[in-house]
């Protein structure tokens, strides 16, 4: 912390418009404030804090020198907007961060005019920031676009088809490249490295020297002193850059935690700059809180924690989570089968695969941001006659949907999805949620879907998309604990297109696809107090269906409900299109298919998302006896 004058001035800031009449010294004196209140905000709601903290110097000095809202300023990811929300009119509800009817963990547009663009998942900005500045330059909001990125994000493709774009557009585009050497891991790849190599290179002493000479040129580069400021710009221009390749003017490297540095550029490139620029920051993730620069992910996620000692505070688990589930099968498969493969993008913790990394660190994979590319190098892979598990988030696949068809599907190729976060994720909120990967791989021709109802199916689902070599096929599991059944030794490879009775019933049966299974028969037991007993049955695939369970059951009961954590479009929908098909339904079986309703649905506990999504153990209660006709029991979604 800096040695500054004692009276809050953070105090004074409700919008950036406070910040205009600051003096320097008073803004260097926010910037610490500024972390001060984000590390108090984050110690009570846990989220995301390093990156955050990374950024306050440069939110600060953004905030100073630009106009927002009519500049926009877009982070991309926005995991490091908090204190871009405390600037912005959002302090006083920023102890509500990624809690139900709280803030939102992300910029959301109908959160704040100071949010332009939405964003969650990566490499957004620059594309958005450019689509700002064509729109502005034909007439639309006027005003600047500032793409801030981080080095991970700029591992992934979008950022690169932006920049070709905007370098050949020539449309005023600033770019604030933050980079501290950091993704959620340590970031891998040849650029990467390049980027290390940029600033090796150059070392910020000759650039401070230079900004502050920027400095005592200011506040004249508005007139006459326009000219000095431009030919300083050329001056600190590294030549050949990739990103003067590009397009792009490069600026930097420069400190992004020195506020001199930082107003002076800014203000420099307000002033002066005329076609796309970059300007590369070097920063620190989890600057300025000693236990997350120790921490191995720089603090980039925190449960709540003590500010004093950082202490987390993890609530007790009673069982293994999903994801080490996951990872420990896949090693035990690995250990058996030295072409099984392992590919993440960007989330080796996440998914489990740093464990495979540490064991077999040839056949695992870390290949950036770049969800893709590793569908594709996965395809390659597989036709490679390797066998490759293909480890992401449900909503991340969503990025690389073409690969999944054009690349895996169509050539009948065997990548195994493991599919994690699947269904309603909590406080990361709409943007994460796992909704619709069901939907998106089960009407594909040849692909095999699967959903784990708990963690041992899930044992089995890693141990059949291990042994199945004929063309794609994708196992869904969902963030967080398991329900602690005994996880089978050596697990046996499920029959393909087989699912399970559960228990036998009369009247009406419950198909569950999913961990939904643990409500269906929580609201089993409670119709069984009411005299009612269902049949319960888990499919286990939602392609290729099991066709004789299902219509062995269609034609046994009066009623069929479906039941599972994904979006219309389905398994429920493929089941209604099976008894469409077969004229079940002509002979009049009564038929409710429970998926996620038609919204995005914010942030919250993830049991409360399911019940805003009416999909708990007393929503299928009140379903059963809604289609039994017994009557209502008034469980609604909320
Ligand atoms: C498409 C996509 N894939 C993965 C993620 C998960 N993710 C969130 S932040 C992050 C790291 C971003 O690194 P960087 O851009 O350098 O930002 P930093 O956290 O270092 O500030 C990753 C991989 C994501 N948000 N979006
Ligand atoms: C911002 C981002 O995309 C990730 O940090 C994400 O929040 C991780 O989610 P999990 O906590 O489920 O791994
Ligand atoms: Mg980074």
């Amino acid at each position: 912390m800096s040695d500054q004058p004692h009276t809050p001035v953070l105090d004074r800031v409700t919008t950036p418009d406070d910040m205009k009449s600051m003096s320097d010294a008073e803004l260097r004196q926010l910037a610490d404030e500024l972390r001060a209140e984000t590390i108090s905000a984050v110690s009570v709601t846990g989220g995301h804090l390093g990156a955050g903290l990374g950024v306050v110097e440069l939110t600060v000095a953004l905030h100073a020198v630009f106009d927002a809202p009519k500049d926009k300023i877009i982070w991309d990811v926005s995991h490091q907007c908090y204190p871009h929300k405390i600037l912005t009119g959002r302090r006083e509800r920023i102890r509500t961060l990624r809690m139900e009817g709280g803030l939102s963990g992300f910029t959301k547009r109908s959160e704040s005019p100071y949010d332009p663009f939405g964003a969650a998942h990566s490499s957004t900005s620059i594309s958005a920031g450019l689509g700002f500045a064509v729109a502005r330059d034909l007439g639309g909001e006027g005003g600047d676009a500032i793409a801030v990125i981080g080095d991970g994000a700029l591992s992934a493709g979008m950022a690169y088809e932006a920049m070709n774009n905007a370098g050949h557009l020539k449309k005023r585009l600033i770019v604030i490249l933050n980079d501290n050497e950091m993704s959620i891991a340590p970031p891998t790849g040849a650029m990467s490295s390049y980027l290390s190599r940029l600033y090796a290179e150059e070392p910020f002493q000759e650039f401070k020297a230079a900004a502050k000479g920027a400095v005592s040129l200011l506040p004249e580069p508005f007139r006459e002193g326009a000219k000095r400021a431009k030919d300083m710009l050329k001056h600190m221009t590294v030549g050949g850059t990739l990103f003067e390749e590009l397009g792009f003017s490069y600026l930097g490297p420069i400190d992004g935690h020195d506020m001199d540095q930082l107003l002076s550029v800014l203000r420099t490139v307000k002033a002066r700059a005329d076609g796309p620029i970059l300007i590369h920051a070097i920063t620190k993730k989890g600057k300025g809180f000693a236990p997350a620069e120790a921490a191995s992910d720089k603090g980039h996620a925190t449960a709540k924690f003590d500010v004093v000692t950082g202490e987390q505070k993890k609530s007790p688990s009673n069982a293994p989570s999903y994801t080490s589930v996951f990872a420990n099968s896949l090693l035990d498969q690995a250990a058996k089968d030295p072409k099984i493969c392992a590919v993440t993008a960007a989330m080796p913790d996440g998914t489990g695969l740093s464990k495979f990394m540490e064991r077999y660190a040839s056949r695992c994979f870390d290949v950036g941001i770049a969800e893709q590319h590793a569908v594709t190098f996965a395809a390659g892979l597989a036709a490679g006659g390797m066998r490759p598990f293909c480890a992401l988030y449900s909503t991340f696949l969503q990025r690389g949907y073409d690969q999944v068809v054009h690349d895996v599907a169509i050539q009948r190729l065997p990548v195994r999805f493991a599919i994690d976060r699947a269904g309603l994720v909590g406080a990361d909120g709409a943007t994460h949620a796992g909704s619709f990967d069901i939907g998106y791989l089960a009407n594909l021709p040849g692909f095999v879907v699967m959903a784990a109802a708990d963690e041992a199916e899930l044992v089995r689902m890693v141990a059949t998309a291990a042994a199945h070599d004929d063309g794609p096929i994708a196992f869904r599991f969902p963030r967080g604990e398991g329900v602690g059944v005994e996880i089978p030794e050596d697990a046996v490879p499920l029959e393909i297109g087989k699912g399970r009775m559960i228990r036998e019933g009369s009247k009406v049966a419950i198909v569950s696809f999913g961990t939904r299974l643990q409500e269906v028969m929580r609201a089993t037991e409670a119709l069984e107090a009411k005299g009612i007993s269902p049949t319960v049955a888990d499919a286990r695939f939602a392609k290729p269906l099991d066709r004789d369970l299902i219509l062995g059951l269609a034609g046994t009961h009066d009623a069929l409900i479906c039941v599972e954590e994904g979006a219309v479009g389905g398994f429920g929908s493929h089941v209604a299109q099976l008894l469409a098909d077969e004229g079940v339904f002509d002979r009049g079986l009564k038929f409710r298919s429970m998926v996620l309703p038609d919204t995005f649905i914010d942030q919250a506990d993830p049991k409360r998302m399911y019940t805003v999504a009416g999909l708990n153990a007393e929503h299928i209660e009140a379903k059963v006896l809604e289609v039994l006709d017994v009557g209502q029991i008034g469980a609604k979604r909320a």
